[in-house]
């Protein structure tokens, strides 16, 4: 295992090209599902995640290839359609298959994820859905076997909460289904209009897109897709974050600053300059400025409100503010796992509930420590708080960072961070 060092108290500077989005990217390869042939996905992140999934589709029987940031993707030959336990346990996004092997073949057998270090996380909205397409779905083992005889057929689907992924997971059900399927209080994410450029692509019929509300209707085959991967609007915003932390001035480059429009308001609230190109984002927050840093409050929301994976990140800068701010998670309901860490370095951080209250120590309120990486958001939080922290902060099981942040070290080091991993 390896540890993350963070030698921190230096400022940001420079460039930092953003890679594809891991979330977007999960869902694009279970999409390959749907057809057979060779899919092209492009910008595709060589992240933890990305390799869990396709080490997925290898178990299923379809090939891929990678060449750079592009993946070739042959799911001709769909042999299996079972996905074990083993898979799904490092990677909850497993269950994005369930509903392109329900489309194309009718059956499904995917290891139901337990609860994780954020939440329970049930999937009862996916299961719901696909019942409602006339699918026979049961527990055994620990797995939802998922069947139907014949064609599912087109349904309306109302979300509770607008689940990201079930709401791509019941999409992809939905294609080719006979007749018209209808999604209401869907999500909104950025990630789901990537699935549907894609699914368009492929000759699907949806319209919609962007909105709550997504129509489908039910196409008999579906081609090959070609599509590039939306770069990674939680990446983009995690090195936002972290040049306001440390100070400085950040360029992130290749992203689409109408993905961020709740964390760029919040960093100009907080007294960060932000200026906002086509593709790109700079924040500069001069490190004699940092004592001006004022404190803002958060609210996670689905899109295109604050994200909740960038709420562990906004709290570690929040740490080194001038004031108080309240943050509020309402998507997830143990998402403060860092809440402990960022203590141990000094954070003054009370919690009630879903509300973290946090009173700002000021630029060099926090000083380097041991912590341990709980979660992936977590693990970014503490990684922004080394930066910006007095002297070495040690981070455990860095793992989750593999997770989702591609090229982290070198990218950090590229804006002058004193960062790299050591064998635990
Ligand atoms: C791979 C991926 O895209 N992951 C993202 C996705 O996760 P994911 O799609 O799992 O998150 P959801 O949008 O489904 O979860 C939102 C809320 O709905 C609840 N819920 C969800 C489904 C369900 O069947 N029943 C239910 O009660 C969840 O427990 C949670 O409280 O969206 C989250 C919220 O933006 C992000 O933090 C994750 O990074
Ligand atoms: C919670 C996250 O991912 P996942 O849904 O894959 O656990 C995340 O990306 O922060």
């Amino acid at each position: 295992m390896e540890k993350m060092i963070v030698e921190g108290g230096r400022p940001l500077e420079g460039e930092v090209v953003i890679s594809g989005a891991k979330n977007a990217a999960l869902p694009l390869i279970a999409a390959t599902l749907l057809a057979p042939g060779v899919h092209v996905l492009r910008n595709v992140p060589d992240l933890r995640d990305t390799r869990t999934i396709l080490s997925l589709l290898d178990e299923l029987g379809a090939t891929w290839r990678r060449d750079g940031g592009t993946l070739f993707i042959d799911s001709s030959s769909i042999a299996y359609t079972e996905v074990s336990y083993d898979l799904v346990k490092t990677m909850r996004a497993s269950v994005l298959v369930l509903g392109p092997l329900l489309g194309r073949l009718g059956r499904a057998k995917v290891s139901l994820p337990g609860g994780c270090a954020i939440g329970e996380r049930p999937i009862n909205f996916h299961i719901n859905g696909f019942e409602r397409f006339g699918v026979t779905c049961h527990l055994e083992h620990g797995y939802v076997e998922a069947l139907i005889d014949g064609r599912l057929q087109g349904t309306t689907v109302y979300f509770d909460i607008p689940s990201v992924t079930g709401t791509e997971n019941i999409l992809m059900a939905a294609v080719l289904a006979e007749g018209t399927t209808i999604l209401r209080n869907a999500a909104r994410e950025p990630e789901i209009g990537n699935l549907i450029d894609m699914l368009v692509g492929m000759g699907a019929e949806i319209d919609g897109k962007g909105s709550s509300q997504l129509t489908i209707r039910g196409v008999d085959q579906l081609q090959p897709a070609e599509i590039e991967i939306i770069p990674d609007r939680i990446e983009a915003g995690t090195y936002l974050i972290a040049g306001a932390a440390a100070g400085g001035e950040v360029t992130v480059r290749d992203c689409r600053p109408e993905h961020l429009p709740a964390l760029l308001d919040k960093l100009a609230e907080s007294g960060a300059r932000v200026t906002v190109g086509e593709r790109s984002v700079t924040l500069c927050l001069e490190p004699r400025d940092r004592n001006r840093l004022k404190g803002v409050d958060i609210k996670t929301m689905p899109y295109p409100g604050y994200p909740t994976d960038l709420q562990a990140q906004f709290m570690a800068l929040m740490t080194l503010s001038n004031g108080m701010c309240v943050i509020r998670e309402t998507i997830f309901e143990n998402r403060f796992m860092h809440v402990a860490e960022l203590r141990r370095m000094g954070a003054d951080i009370r919690t009630e509930g879903n509300n973290a209250v946090v009173t700002g120590r000021g630029p060099n309120g926090l000083s380097g420590a041991p912590v341990m990486a709980t979660d992936l958001r977590a693990s970014s939080s503490l990684v922004i708080a080394g930066l910006a922290a007095a002297n070495r902060t040690e981070i455990a099981r860095i793992y989750h960072l593999e997770r989702g942040y591609e090229n982290l070290v070198a990218k950090l080091s590229g804006l002058g961070a004193s960062v790299w991993k050591e064998k635990a």
